[in-house]
């Protein structure tokens, strides 16, 4: 069969419960079932949701689900870091196999889902990114030793259903995808708001300054999708020699060190907090 076809029919084929379904569970399932995951395949567990989409099983708790089964294909934890530990027990009966912890959680190790879960369990740990809702997602994802070809197959379609996807097998990488891409799109929105804020300041209407700000970035990413370029090309194609751009960029790459050494320290900062997340 094809590749195209079987990550179709894996995708409608996939039994998974989503546990929490927050900004980042909501942004996958959203993308999901735009992308040919069957809704009654699906199972979101969340005591603070009382509505989910049309066709999806919504449990406060994991008692029903686990009375009733089927047991999930994947079970997706998209829980915060920090509550975790707490989640975890409730699911212990799926541990050992055949179901595939897959984790979105920032900074929990596979090890510690290993523990939670008991020996034989497959576990993938991703970072997803909330794009994922829109089709553009970014994951990357590390499987450990238990996870079989056709349970990768299974997550890869999951993952790569919304947007790409990219394979490490040194978990350590991680913490520094989580920093560039997890977080990432937070930044993207920081820079619009403060040209926003920059176009307010040179005398713009708010609601102006608002919409070009807006609409540059998302052209400035459409024109970066397309380019066949890479993004300093792009850049360069911008700055005419003594121009508008030179005078902006000058004050972006020297002034206080510049941007590239600032975006880094940030990226530290986000790794490092990552690194902390694993308790
Ligand atoms: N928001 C983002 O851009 C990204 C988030 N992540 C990870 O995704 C995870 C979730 O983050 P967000 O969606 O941003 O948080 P969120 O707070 O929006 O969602 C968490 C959800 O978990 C639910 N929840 C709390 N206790 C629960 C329980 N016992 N059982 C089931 N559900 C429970 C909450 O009601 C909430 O809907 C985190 O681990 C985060 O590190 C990863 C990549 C990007
Ligand atoms: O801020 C956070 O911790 C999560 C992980 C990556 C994006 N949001």
């Amino acid at each position: 069969m094809p590749a195209a076809d079987l990550t179709r029919a894996a995708l409608s084929a996939a039994r998974v419960w989503l546990v929490g379904g927050g900004k980042m569970g909501g942004a996958l399932l959203t993308g999901w079932l735009d992308h040919g995951v069957a809704p009654d395949n699906v199972t979101v567990i969340d005591p603070g949701l009382d509505q989910g989409p049309h066709g999806v099983r919504l449990a406060a708790d994991p008692a029903a689900p686990l009375a009733e089964g089927p047991a999930p294909d994947v079970l997706l934890l998209a829980v915060k870091p920090q509550v975790m530990d707490s989640v975890l027990p409730a699911y212990r009966a799926l541990g050992g196999g055949p179901t595939v912890v897959l984790s979105v959680a920032a900074g929990r190790l596979i090890a510690g889902f290993e523990t939670a879960f008991g020996p034989g369990t497959p576990v993938v740990r991703s970072i997803p990114n909330t794009p994922a809702a829109v089709h553009r997602g970014m994951t990357v994802a590390c499987a450990n030793g238990h996870v079989t070809d056709t349970a990768r197959a299974t997550c890869e379609a999951l993952l790569g259903a919304v947007g790409d996807i990219a394979w490490v097998t040194d978990e350590a990488l991680i913490d520094a995808v989580t920093a560039v891409s997890g977080s990432g799109p937070a930044y993207v929105f920081w820079l619009t708001e403060c040209m926003t804020q920059a176009g307010i300041d040179g005398g713009l209407p708010a609601d102006l300054a608002a919409r070009i700000a807006r609409a540059t970035v998302c052209g400035a990413g459409a024109l970066m999708d397309a380019s066949p370029e890479d993004p300093a090309t792009l850049r360069r194609n911008v700055t005419s020699p003594n121009g508008t751009t030179a005078a902006a960029l000058e004050v972006l790459m020297q002034e206080s060190g510049g941007l590239g050494p600032l975006m880094s320290r940030a990226v530290a900062a986000a790794t490092q907090r990552s690194q902390d997340l694993a308790g």
